[in-house]
């Protein structure tokens, strides 16, 4: 059974795997399948078949499992972002704290304390402060109308690409993962755009006037929108824009941006200030934090909030410590943390951000945070630690990657009592928890959900010197 592109019959799905995957298994081959819940019976297409185990997608249900719910999107299916909608959110929960504890022993090997029972959000929809949706020329058709055959028209469409399918995007009309006025925005500039005439972008040819819409709607009420044209269009843009900002007047700050480089990044791009103030503020407890255009902000606010509350309670801050916030970003760990702290040291290698750091330092009051831009391998020296004094609590947010083999061995070296790892990242955060069990033991963990309807998670994990 080594051919792809077969397919496996009537298999029973038994349980969840990593990155939200189902598994089944066939004389002792684990099968990996994308779109089934555990107690389906499915057949299933398989797109890599190796030695010991095969993945595939799911072609028919013969069963449906007790657990599935209806889900409540339209785009369901089709869509890349919200795939686990046919669960209840209670079990993407227990599969989510499944995992986090699989993967610290698996591939950790650690003794580990009981796991804390995962924080689950408290609204489970909605909870995105920030979308980015892309305007295309070539609408993804569904399913359904492909069937249906006919003759069907190019069309222009504005939402997600399509997982896997890079030049084509599905029309979204409702997104369940922010609030409005985020779907009005959308929608008005699809509509405006279609009656006037206005191209949108030719992802293959790489040429038209609409490219992306970044929408961010903060808990503060401010809205903040970026729309990045394809190419320069004096009075088509401000056609756009004039009527976009007339129908929504909850924008509160409207930037635009003309990209005509390759690639849909706004990050390496200069947003010019159509209306408003050019920034938006978020608020976390009662620390203010300034959100510009380009901005990494946590995208989910309320629970960012409790990300950082338990992070706070694993640092067990008195007030005297000197605490190292590595992998920074806007230093809105090292802020939340600084009223504990006596000094905080943040280090991030994106330069706009530790500006940002900065600034939310500053408009927050805090004195003694300082903030360095460059990559923590390069900065994180003897000097380094010299200079600004031996840590008392580490915490490390690094991304999916991990952190670096190198930077592990700095945190061994530096014997700071405390370290808390923050990861979205469970796979990789065990195999840094497994080097880091040289010296240190894990004495707490406690996973946080920042995306309902996702496999995604974040962990955080308390470790504490060995003496
Ligand atoms: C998961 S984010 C954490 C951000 C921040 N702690 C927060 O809660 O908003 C990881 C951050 O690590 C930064 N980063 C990635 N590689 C890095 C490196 N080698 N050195 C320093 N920072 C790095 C990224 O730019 C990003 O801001």
């Amino acid at each position: 059974m080594r051919k792809k592109n077969i397919t496996l019959e009537k298999l029973t799905v038994l349980d969840y795997a990593a990155e939200g995957k189902a598994l089944s298994r066939v004389e002792g081959k684990v099968i990996f399948i994308e779109g089934a819940v555990p107690g389906d019976v499915v057949d299933v297409r398989l797109t890599k078949n190796k030695k010991d185990w095969a993945e595939g997608k799911v072609q028919r249900i013969h069963h449906y499992s007790e657990d599935r719910v209806t889900p409540f999107c339209d785009h369901f299916g089709v869509c890349g972002g919200c795939k686990w909608q046919m669960l209840p959110y209670e079990k993407q929960l227990q599969y989510k704290q499944q995992e986090v504890e699989q993967h610290l022993k698996r591939i950790g090997k650690l003794a580990l304390p009981a796991i804390e029972p995962i924080l689950g959000c408290a609204e489970t929809r909605f909870y995105r402060n920030k979308l980015e949706f892309t305007a295309s020329n070539r609408r993804y058709l569904l399913p359904r109308e492909v069937e249906a055959g006919g003759e069907i028209p190019a069309e222009n469409a504005i939402g997600f690409h399509v997982p896997r399918i890079f030049d084509k995007v599905i029309d979204i009309h409702t997104c369940h993962l922010m609030h409005e006025p985020a779907n009005i925005i959308r929608n008005t500039i699809r509509d405006y755009a279609g009656e006037h005439g206005l191209s949108f972008y030719d992802i293959r040819e790489h040429h038209g006037f609409l490219r992306t819409v970044i929408v961010r709607v903060l808990t503060t009420g401010e809205v903040m929108v970026n729309v990045a044209f394809g190419q320069e269009d004096k009075s088509a843009r401000k056609g756009l824009l004039d009527h976009l900002l007339q129908k929504v007047p909850a924008i509160t700050t409207l930037l635009y941006t003309i990209n005509t480089k390759w690639n849909d990044s706004l990050h390496d791009q200069e947003p010019k200030v159509y209306h408003g103030k050019g920034y938006a503020m978020e608020t976390l407890e009662d620390f203010r934090f300034k959100i510009s255009p380009k901005s990494f902000f946590q995208t989910n606010t309320r629970q960012g909030e409790r990300l950082y509350q338990v992070t706070r309670e694993f640092a067990e801050l008195s007030g005297s410590e000197t605490v190292y916030d590595l992998y920074c970003g806007t230093g809105s760990i090292g802020i939340f943390l600084s009223r504990q702290a006596a000094k905080i040291i943040g280090v991030e290698v994106v330069a706009d951000a530790i500006e940002d750091a900065k600034e939310n330092a500053a408009l927050n009051g805090i004195g003694h945070a300082e903030f360095f831009a460059g990559d923590v391998i390069d900065i994180c020296n003897d000097e380094f630690f010299a200079t600004h004094g031996r840590p008392d609590v580490i915490i490390t947010d690094p991304p999916r990657a991990g952190m670096h083999e190198k930077l592990v061995q700095k945190i061994l070296e530096m014997e700071a009592p405390t370290v808390v790892y923050v990861s979205c990242n469970p796979a990789t955060q065990a195999r840094d928890l497994h080097l880091l069990d040289a010296r240190y033991a894990v004495t707490r963990v406690r996973p946080v959900d920042m995306f309902p309807h996702t496999h995604h998670i974040e962990n955080v994990v308390q470790l504490k010197l060995r003496k």
